[in-house]
């Protein structure tokens, strides 16, 4: 069985401490919005989707046990806490836009005279709720579409009719701990494993946070997948010497035009990739991309505290005095981008904008 990260049943939501993997493993009860804020900011959850579901569900909480006046006082309480939850981080866009269609539902419930206050907030647990097994469906999609376009690039390149197991490089964890479950970039992992096309599997350290070494790590050993480790001052020798087919990766936030934000380091993996001629995928749910905004320079890059490279652990590892500078994301242009690989299809970044307006229109 594959990792959990967050468990929820009606009026209860922990989430598996990420801070503490892979030495421990322990559940925090999340009781409502300030506990979700805080696991979200600390880190303690993390990964655009699982951080979007977290957000959500412990709204979730909060309102279960509540008793509301009317369906106005309760559109209120739902519009304050989204807006809230929606500042623990800035950079990831699945929490927004989650807020944002939940607060349509809302809006639409509270104008609704066949439905009374008690239904209405039925309806936002059941919305919110649904996001659990939606998030795994569609994860699921993406290993099917990702998997394919790998292969079939491969094939192509060799001009042979099937490619044989391929290897892979990985940046960060986007894995089960990053989702609901089966992973977005690592969900491709999966289903070239489970096609019995997995040869390696690569990740990276992924530094400051080790996202790579303690996370994607811990999830690869634990689904027995052949893997390896690698620093990321590492991806050039390492696209150089082992034949590696396609990096993918998750992402944040990924523009109108597909420049994507994702985890600090991408972006030179994706220049590395594009000298070694090796594709580079970018792996995301509809509900990481942003179409609100352009291009790429309208993200805003969250930057972590110094402490998160100074130190690791307890451990002082950085000269005293010296200056930092922690930005938690990069922005990789469009231009080094393979395709997009969503729930629905891998699509070329120029195609990205119409083909999504086209989905959602649908
Ligand atoms: C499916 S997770 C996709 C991204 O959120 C992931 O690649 C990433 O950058 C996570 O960053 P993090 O700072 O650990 O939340």
């Amino acid at each position: 069985m594959s990792l959990q990260s967050i468990k929820y049943t009606r009026g209860s939501l922990e989430i598996l401490d990420q801070l503490l993997l892979p030495v421990q493993s322990k559940y925090l009860p999340v009781r409502g919005v300030e506990d979700g804020w805080k696991v979200i900011n600390k880190m303690q959850v993390r990964g655009a989707p699982a951080i979007a579901i977290v957000g959500c569900l412990s709204l979730a909480v909060e309102i279960h046990p509540e008793e509301f006046e009317s369906k106005k006082s309760l559109r209120q309480e739902l519009e304050g806490k989204l807006n809230y939850l929606v500042s623990a981080r800035p950079t990831a866009v699945n929490m927004k836009i989650a807020a944002d269609e939940l607060l349509v539902l809302a809006n639409d419930l509270t104008k609704d005279d066949d439905v009374d206050v008690a239904a209405m907030k039925q309806r936002f647990l059941n919305a919110t709720e649904a996001m659990l097994k939606k998030d795994i469906a569609d994860n699921r999609a993406i290993g099917a579409h990702g998997a394919k376009a790998i292969l079939q690039r491969v094939a192509a390149a060799a001009g042979a009719p099937m490619s044989g197991p391929v290897r892979v490089l990985t940046h960060c964890n986007t894995g089960s701990l990053a989702t609901a479950g089966y992973g977005t970039a690592l969900g491709v992992v999966r289903q070239l494993s489970e096609l019995g096309k997995l040869e390696h599997v690569y990740c990276t350290e992924t530094r400051p946070y080790n996202q790579g070494a303690r996370l994607t790590a811990y999830e690869l050993v634990h689904e027995k997948f052949p893997a390896t480790l690698v620093l990321d001052s590492m991806v050039a020798a390492l696209l150089r010497a082992k034949n590696v087919a396609a990096v993918v990766v998750g992402a944040d936030r990924v523009a109108a035009n597909g420049d994507t934000a994702n985890k600090i380091g991408t972006y030179q993996i994706a220049v590395v990739a594009r000298h070694h001629d090796v594709p580079f995928y970018v792996a995301a749910p509809l509900t990481s991309i942003d179409l609100h905004i352009p291009s790429g320079d309208h993200i805003i890059i969250e930057e972590r505290p110094d402490r998160e490279m100074t130190h690791v652990g307890e451990h002082r590892i950085a000269a005293p005095g010296i200056n930092c500078w922690n930005p938690a994301f990069d922005v990789t242009p469009a231009s080094l981008i393979t395709g997009i690989i969503t729930e629905r299809g891998v699509f070329k970044p120029a195609q990205l904008k119409e083909a999504i307006t086209k989905l959602l229109e649908t």
